[in-house]
Protein backbone atom coordinates (compact mmCIF):
# COMPACT_ATOMS: atom_id res chain seq x y z
CA UNK A 1 0.00 0.00 0.00
CA UNK A 2 1.23 3.51 -1.11
CA UNK A 3 1.74 6.08 1.99
CA UNK A 4 2.06 9.69 2.03
CA UNK A 5 5.26 10.29 4.36
CA UNK A 6 6.55 13.44 5.73
CA UNK A 7 10.23 13.69 6.51
CA UNK A 8 11.23 16.45 8.04
CA UNK A 9 14.98 17.08 7.48
CA UNK A 10 17.02 17.42 4.32
CA UNK A 11 20.94 16.04 4.92
CA UNK A 12 22.35 13.00 4.37
CA UNK A 13 20.16 10.81 6.29
CA UNK A 14 16.87 12.33 5.32
CA UNK A 15 17.14 12.45 1.93
CA UNK A 16 18.74 8.69 2.11
CA UNK A 17 15.65 7.50 4.12
CA UNK A 18 13.48 9.44 1.54
CA UNK A 19 14.94 7.48 -1.18
CA UNK A 20 13.84 4.28 0.45
CA UNK A 21 10.29 5.20 1.00
CA UNK A 22 10.51 6.18 -2.71
CA UNK A 23 11.92 2.95 -3.88
CA UNK A 24 8.77 1.59 -1.69
CA UNK A 25 6.16 3.43 -4.12
CA UNK A 26 5.30 6.14 -0.63
CA UNK A 27 4.85 9.54 -1.49
CA UNK A 28 7.38 11.62 0.23
CA UNK A 29 7.40 15.07 1.05
CA UNK A 30 10.42 16.30 2.22
CA UNK A 31 10.92 19.28 4.44
CA UNK A 32 13.70 21.37 4.50
CA UNK A 33 14.88 25.00 5.56
CA UNK A 34 17.28 26.09 2.91
CA UNK A 35 15.87 27.30 -0.17
CA UNK A 36 18.62 26.45 -2.95
CA UNK A 37 18.46 22.96 -1.23
CA UNK A 38 14.43 22.73 -2.32
CA UNK A 39 14.72 24.09 -5.25
CA UNK A 40 18.15 21.94 -6.10
CA UNK A 41 16.29 18.81 -4.73
CA UNK A 42 12.80 19.90 -6.94
CA UNK A 43 14.57 21.05 -10.03
CA UNK A 44 17.65 19.31 -9.98
CA UNK A 45 16.86 15.79 -8.46
CA UNK A 46 19.86 16.02 -6.59
CA UNK A 47 21.47 16.95 -3.06
CA UNK A 48 25.03 17.09 -3.32
CA UNK A 49 26.08 18.88 0.08
CA UNK A 50 24.89 15.93 1.83
CA UNK A 51 24.73 12.70 -0.71
CA UNK A 52 26.71 13.69 -3.37
CA UNK A 53 25.87 11.76 -7.09
CA UNK A 54 22.86 10.73 -5.98
CA UNK A 55 19.65 10.89 -8.36
CA UNK A 56 16.69 11.80 -5.95
CA UNK A 57 13.65 9.87 -7.14
CA UNK A 58 10.58 12.14 -8.37
CA UNK A 59 8.12 10.59 -5.68
CA UNK A 60 9.80 12.75 -3.57
CA UNK A 61 9.08 16.91 -3.38
CA UNK A 62 11.11 19.08 -1.35
CA UNK A 63 8.97 21.83 0.40
CA UNK A 64 10.12 24.75 3.25
CA UNK A 65 6.14 25.37 4.22
CA UNK A 66 5.74 23.11 7.38
CA UNK A 67 1.44 23.61 6.72
CA UNK A 68 1.93 21.91 3.04
CA UNK A 69 4.65 19.39 4.38
CA UNK A 70 1.99 18.25 6.44
CA UNK A 71 -0.60 18.53 4.30
CA UNK A 72 -3.03 15.12 4.09
CA UNK A 73 -0.44 13.29 6.35
CA UNK A 74 -0.85 10.62 9.60
CA UNK A 75 3.26 9.79 9.35
CA UNK A 76 6.01 11.72 9.91
CA UNK A 77 9.73 11.21 10.08
CA UNK A 78 12.11 13.15 11.87
CA UNK A 79 15.77 13.16 10.94
CA UNK A 80 17.51 16.21 12.18
CA UNK A 81 20.08 16.70 14.21
CA UNK A 82 19.01 16.56 18.03
CA UNK A 83 19.60 19.94 19.01
CA UNK A 84 16.99 20.76 16.47
CA UNK A 85 14.43 18.41 17.71
CA UNK A 86 12.15 20.97 20.13
CA UNK A 87 12.27 23.19 17.21
CA UNK A 88 10.31 21.28 14.24
CA UNK A 89 8.00 19.99 16.88
CA UNK A 90 6.72 23.02 17.91
CA UNK A 91 6.23 23.51 14.19
CA UNK A 92 4.35 20.65 14.02
CA UNK A 93 2.20 20.78 16.39
CA UNK A 94 1.27 24.51 15.48
CA UNK A 95 0.72 22.93 11.69
CA UNK A 96 -1.80 19.70 12.13
CA UNK A 97 -4.60 18.39 13.80
CA UNK A 98 -4.53 15.02 12.77
CA UNK A 99 -3.10 12.52 15.76
CA UNK A 100 0.38 11.20 13.90
CA UNK A 101 2.76 8.37 13.48
CA UNK A 102 5.89 10.13 14.64
CA UNK A 103 9.10 7.99 13.65
CA UNK A 104 12.44 9.24 14.51
CA UNK A 105 16.00 8.44 12.75
CA UNK A 106 18.15 11.33 15.05
CA UNK A 107 20.90 9.33 17.36
CA UNK A 108 21.24 12.17 20.27
CA UNK A 109 20.28 13.04 24.18
CA UNK A 110 20.10 16.26 25.20
CA UNK A 111 22.63 17.93 27.16
CA UNK A 112 20.80 19.31 30.60
CA UNK A 113 17.81 17.77 30.58
CA UNK A 114 19.90 14.04 29.54
CA UNK A 115 16.58 13.39 27.41
CA UNK A 116 16.35 10.96 24.68
CA UNK A 117 14.68 12.01 21.72
CA UNK A 118 10.85 9.93 21.78
CA UNK A 119 11.04 11.91 25.50
CA UNK A 120 11.50 14.92 23.89
CA UNK A 121 8.94 14.77 21.12
CA UNK A 122 6.44 13.64 23.59
CA UNK A 123 7.35 16.83 26.18
CA UNK A 124 6.41 19.17 23.00
CA UNK A 125 3.77 17.63 20.58
CA UNK A 126 0.28 17.84 22.35
CA UNK A 127 -0.53 13.95 23.57
CA UNK A 128 -3.89 14.29 21.51
CA UNK A 129 -1.66 14.74 18.19
CA UNK A 130 0.58 11.67 18.72
CA UNK A 131 -0.60 8.43 17.71
CA UNK A 132 2.65 6.20 18.55
CA UNK A 133 6.63 7.09 18.38
CA UNK A 134 8.55 4.98 16.76
CA UNK A 135 12.52 5.14 16.76
CA UNK A 136 14.43 3.81 13.98
CA UNK A 137 17.89 3.23 14.15
CA UNK A 138 20.78 0.92 13.66
CA UNK A 139 24.29 0.51 11.53
CA UNK A 140 23.22 2.38 8.51
CA UNK A 141 25.60 5.06 6.70
CA UNK A 142 23.46 7.23 4.26
CA UNK A 143 26.38 7.39 1.79
CA UNK A 144 25.74 3.33 1.33
CA UNK A 145 21.66 3.08 1.93
CA UNK A 146 21.59 5.97 -1.29
CA UNK A 147 23.41 3.58 -3.35
CA UNK A 148 20.98 0.23 -2.47
CA UNK A 149 23.51 -1.60 -0.24
CA UNK A 150 22.12 -4.51 1.64
CA UNK A 151 21.59 -2.60 5.50
CA UNK A 152 19.68 -4.05 8.35
CA UNK A 153 17.86 -1.55 10.83
CA UNK A 154 15.35 -1.67 13.99
CA UNK A 155 12.28 -0.01 14.44
CA UNK A 156 11.29 0.44 18.08
CA UNK A 157 8.38 1.10 19.64
CA UNK A 158 6.07 0.28 23.06
CA UNK A 159 3.57 -0.55 20.64
CA UNK A 160 4.16 -3.66 18.71
CA UNK A 161 2.03 -2.72 15.39
CA UNK A 162 3.49 0.51 15.66
CA UNK A 163 6.98 -0.84 15.01
CA UNK A 164 5.25 -3.31 12.40
CA UNK A 165 4.25 -0.90 10.30
CA UNK A 166 7.27 1.20 10.15
CA UNK A 167 8.96 -2.02 9.56
CA UNK A 168 6.35 -2.67 7.04
CA UNK A 169 6.66 0.98 5.33
CA UNK A 170 10.78 0.36 4.64
CA UNK A 171 11.18 -3.20 4.36
CA UNK A 172 12.74 -3.74 0.79
CA UNK A 173 15.06 -5.74 -1.09
CA UNK A 174 18.09 -3.96 0.28
CA UNK A 175 17.13 -2.34 3.81
CA UNK A 176 16.25 -5.04 6.34
CA UNK A 177 14.01 -4.02 9.33
CA UNK A 178 14.15 -5.57 12.37
CA UNK A 179 11.24 -4.67 15.48
CA UNK A 180 12.59 -4.74 19.34
CA UNK A 181 10.49 -3.51 22.06
CA UNK A 182 12.76 -1.88 23.71
CA UNK A 183 12.48 2.06 22.85
CA UNK A 184 15.44 2.86 25.56
CA UNK A 185 18.14 0.39 24.91
CA UNK A 186 17.69 1.47 20.98
CA UNK A 187 18.12 4.97 21.26
CA UNK A 188 21.02 4.56 24.05
CA UNK A 189 22.93 2.62 22.00
CA UNK A 190 22.32 4.79 18.59
CA UNK A 191 23.68 7.49 20.64
CA UNK A 192 26.62 6.76 22.63
CA UNK A 193 28.02 4.74 20.14
CA UNK A 194 28.44 8.35 18.48
CA UNK A 195 30.80 9.36 21.77
CA UNK A 196 32.60 5.92 21.27
CA UNK A 197 33.07 6.49 17.58
CA UNK A 198 34.71 10.28 18.40
CA UNK A 199 37.22 7.93 20.64
CA UNK A 200 37.69 5.64 17.96
CA UNK A 201 38.98 8.12 15.28
CA UNK A 202 41.22 10.18 18.02
CA UNK A 203 42.78 6.68 18.25
CA UNK A 204 43.12 6.70 14.73
CA UNK A 205 44.38 10.07 14.66
CA UNK A 206 47.03 9.69 17.09
CA UNK A 207 48.42 6.68 14.98
CA UNK A 208 47.31 3.76 16.80
CA UNK A 209 46.05 0.36 15.16
CA UNK A 210 43.24 -2.23 15.15
CA UNK A 211 43.70 -3.15 18.98
CA UNK A 212 42.95 0.56 20.20
CA UNK A 213 39.61 0.07 18.07
CA UNK A 214 38.93 -3.14 19.26
CA UNK A 215 39.46 -2.54 22.64
CA UNK A 216 36.88 0.67 22.27
CA UNK A 217 34.40 -0.87 21.07
CA UNK A 218 34.21 -3.91 23.28
CA UNK A 219 34.63 -1.61 26.54
CA UNK A 220 32.68 1.00 25.21
CA UNK A 221 29.99 -1.64 24.97
CA UNK A 222 30.37 -2.90 28.54
CA UNK A 223 30.13 1.00 29.37
CA UNK A 224 26.79 1.50 27.07
CA UNK A 225 25.24 -1.19 28.91
CA UNK A 226 26.35 -0.87 32.12
CA UNK A 227 24.08 2.75 31.65
CA UNK A 228 21.54 1.28 29.71
CA UNK A 229 20.81 -1.21 32.24
CA UNK A 230 20.52 1.52 35.08
CA UNK A 231 17.96 3.10 33.11
CA UNK A 232 15.43 -0.21 32.88
CA UNK A 233 16.64 -1.43 28.76
CA UNK A 234 17.27 -4.71 28.15
CA UNK A 235 21.13 -5.82 28.29
CA UNK A 236 20.58 -8.07 24.67
CA UNK A 237 19.27 -4.77 22.97
CA UNK A 238 23.29 -4.07 23.40
CA UNK A 239 24.47 -7.22 21.45
CA UNK A 240 22.05 -6.63 18.76
CA UNK A 241 22.34 -3.89 15.62
CA UNK A 242 21.87 -0.93 17.64
CA UNK A 243 24.28 -1.50 19.99
CA UNK A 244 27.48 -3.75 18.89
CA UNK A 245 25.85 -2.99 15.33
CA UNK A 246 26.50 0.21 15.16
CA UNK A 247 29.27 0.69 17.34
CA UNK A 248 30.97 -1.38 14.99
CA UNK A 249 29.68 0.63 11.60
CA UNK A 250 30.50 4.23 13.12
CA UNK A 251 34.32 2.86 14.91
CA UNK A 252 35.33 1.40 11.65
CA UNK A 253 34.30 3.67 8.77
CA UNK A 254 35.70 6.42 7.06
CA UNK A 255 31.56 7.55 6.40
CA UNK A 256 31.17 8.40 10.09
CA UNK A 257 31.07 11.84 10.81
CA UNK A 258 31.78 11.12 14.56
CA UNK A 259 35.15 8.98 13.27
CA UNK A 260 35.84 11.29 11.00
CA UNK A 261 35.76 14.43 14.08
CA UNK A 262 37.44 12.20 16.25
CA UNK A 263 40.61 11.30 13.69
CA UNK A 264 41.17 15.65 13.39
CA UNK A 265 41.02 15.94 17.06
CA UNK A 266 43.57 13.58 17.13
CA UNK A 267 45.74 14.76 14.58
CA UNK A 268 45.53 18.19 16.90
CA UNK A 269 42.72 20.13 15.15
CA UNK A 270 40.26 22.42 17.77
CA UNK A 271 37.24 20.71 18.61
CA UNK A 272 35.43 23.96 16.94
CA UNK A 273 36.82 23.87 14.01
CA UNK A 274 36.14 20.06 13.37
CA UNK A 275 32.51 20.66 12.90
CA UNK A 276 32.88 23.57 10.38
CA UNK A 277 35.29 21.03 8.28
CA UNK A 278 33.04 18.58 8.36
CA UNK A 279 30.12 20.48 7.77
CA UNK A 280 27.51 18.30 8.88
CA UNK A 281 26.42 17.43 12.20
CA UNK A 282 28.64 15.67 14.57
CA UNK A 283 26.78 14.44 17.17
CA UNK A 284 28.94 12.40 19.40
CA UNK A 285 29.86 16.02 20.60
CA UNK A 286 26.72 17.43 22.48
CA UNK A 287 26.00 13.86 23.75
CA UNK A 288 29.43 13.55 25.23
CA UNK A 289 28.34 16.39 27.39
CA UNK A 290 25.00 14.72 27.99
CA UNK A 291 26.16 11.09 28.46
CA UNK A 292 29.12 12.18 31.19
CA UNK A 293 26.76 14.35 33.48
CA UNK A 294 24.11 11.77 33.09
CA UNK A 295 26.22 8.63 34.29
CA UNK A 296 27.53 10.43 37.20
CA UNK A 297 24.07 11.79 38.54
CA UNK A 298 23.22 7.57 38.03
CA UNK A 299 26.51 6.74 39.92
CA UNK A 300 27.24 4.76 36.53
CA UNK A 301 31.11 4.11 35.77
CA UNK A 302 31.55 5.27 31.82
CA UNK A 303 35.57 5.81 31.47
CA UNK A 304 35.64 6.05 28.00
CA UNK A 305 33.20 8.37 28.07
CA UNK A 306 34.35 10.54 30.98
CA UNK A 307 37.94 10.70 28.75
CA UNK A 308 36.32 11.83 25.88
CA UNK A 309 34.57 14.45 28.04
CA UNK A 310 37.97 15.37 29.53
CA UNK A 311 39.37 16.19 26.32
CA UNK A 312 36.41 18.06 24.55
CA UNK A 313 35.28 19.97 27.35
CA UNK A 314 38.21 20.34 29.89
CA UNK A 315 41.33 20.74 27.21
CA UNK A 316 42.92 17.63 28.31
CA UNK A 317 45.66 16.36 26.12
CA UNK A 318 44.72 13.63 23.87
CA UNK A 319 47.54 11.22 24.93
CA UNK A 320 47.37 12.00 28.28
CA UNK A 321 43.59 11.12 28.59
CA UNK A 322 44.47 7.50 26.69
CA UNK A 323 47.46 6.87 29.65
CA UNK A 324 45.46 7.53 32.18
CA UNK A 325 42.52 5.02 30.42
CA UNK A 326 45.49 2.53 30.77
CA UNK A 327 46.63 3.49 33.72
CA UNK A 328 43.79 2.39 35.93
CA UNK A 329 43.48 -0.25 38.19
CA UNK A 330 43.33 -3.97 37.01
CA UNK A 331 39.60 -4.96 37.32
CA UNK A 332 37.68 -8.26 36.55
CA UNK A 333 36.47 -8.06 32.32
CA UNK A 334 32.77 -9.00 33.58
CA UNK A 335 30.67 -7.73 36.26
CA UNK A 336 26.92 -9.03 36.73
CA UNK A 337 26.40 -5.58 38.24
CA UNK A 338 27.01 -4.23 34.34
CA UNK A 339 24.22 -5.98 33.58
CA UNK A 340 21.58 -4.95 36.30
CA UNK A 341 21.98 -8.32 38.08
CA UNK A 342 23.45 -8.10 41.57
N1 LIG B 1 24.09 10.35 8.11
C1 LIG B 1 23.84 9.11 8.50
O1 LIG B 1 24.33 8.15 7.88
C2 LIG B 1 23.00 8.85 9.69
C3 LIG B 1 22.55 9.87 10.53
N2 LIG B 1 21.76 9.58 11.59
C4 LIG B 1 21.25 10.61 12.48
O2 LIG B 1 20.31 11.42 11.77
C5 LIG B 1 20.29 12.75 12.31
C6 LIG B 1 20.49 13.73 11.17
O3 LIG B 1 21.75 13.42 10.62
P1 LIG B 1 22.18 13.74 9.14
O4 LIG B 1 21.06 13.79 8.19
O5 LIG B 1 23.28 12.82 8.82
O6 LIG B 1 22.77 15.20 9.39
P2 LIG B 1 23.24 16.27 8.32
O7 LIG B 1 24.18 17.18 8.99
O8 LIG B 1 23.65 15.54 7.08
O9 LIG B 1 21.90 17.06 7.98
C7 LIG B 1 21.09 17.65 8.96
C8 LIG B 1 19.93 18.29 8.24
O10 LIG B 1 19.03 18.82 9.19
C9 LIG B 1 18.71 20.14 8.79
N3 LIG B 1 18.27 20.95 9.91
C10 LIG B 1 18.99 21.39 10.97
N4 LIG B 1 18.21 22.12 11.80
C11 LIG B 1 16.97 22.12 11.25
C12 LIG B 1 15.73 22.71 11.61
N5 LIG B 1 15.60 23.41 12.74
N6 LIG B 1 14.67 22.53 10.79
C13 LIG B 1 14.78 21.82 9.65
N7 LIG B 1 15.93 21.23 9.25
C14 LIG B 1 17.00 21.39 10.04
C15 LIG B 1 20.00 20.65 8.17
O11 LIG B 1 19.74 21.79 7.36
P3 LIG B 1 20.86 22.93 7.09
O12 LIG B 1 22.17 22.22 6.98
O13 LIG B 1 20.39 23.55 5.82
O14 LIG B 1 20.78 23.81 8.29
C16 LIG B 1 20.39 19.45 7.34
O15 LIG B 1 19.66 19.39 6.14
C17 LIG B 1 21.43 12.80 13.35
O16 LIG B 1 20.89 12.66 14.62
C18 LIG B 1 22.30 11.58 12.98
O17 LIG B 1 22.97 11.05 14.12
C19 LIG B 1 21.37 8.29 11.88
C20 LIG B 1 21.78 7.26 11.09
C21 LIG B 1 22.62 7.43 9.93
O1 LIG C 1 24.75 6.63 12.85
C1 LIG C 1 25.41 6.44 11.86
C2 LIG C 1 25.53 5.12 11.22
O2 LIG C 1 24.69 4.16 11.81
C3 LIG C 1 26.14 7.56 11.24
O3 LIG C 1 27.14 7.96 12.11
P1 LIG C 1 27.81 9.41 11.98
O4 LIG C 1 26.79 10.41 12.47
O5 LIG C 1 29.03 9.33 12.81
O6 LIG C 1 28.12 9.62 10.52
Amino acid sequence: MSNHITVIGAGSWGTALSIVLADNGHEVMLYSHNHEQINEINNNRTNEKYLPGIEIPKSIQCTGDMGQALEGTEIVLLVVPTKAIREVCKQISTNTNVPLTIIHASKGIEPGSYKRISEMILEEIPEKLVKDVVVLSGPSHAEEVSLRQPTTITSASSNLQAAELVQSLFMNAYFRVYTNPDIVGVELGGAIKNIIALGAGVCHGLGYGDNAKAALITRGLTEITRLGCKMGANPLTFAGLTGVGDLIVTCTSVHSRNWRAGDLIGKGYAIDEVEKELGMVVEGIRTTEAAFHLAQSLGVEMPITKAIYEVLFQGKEVNRAVHELMDRGGKDEISIKDLGLS
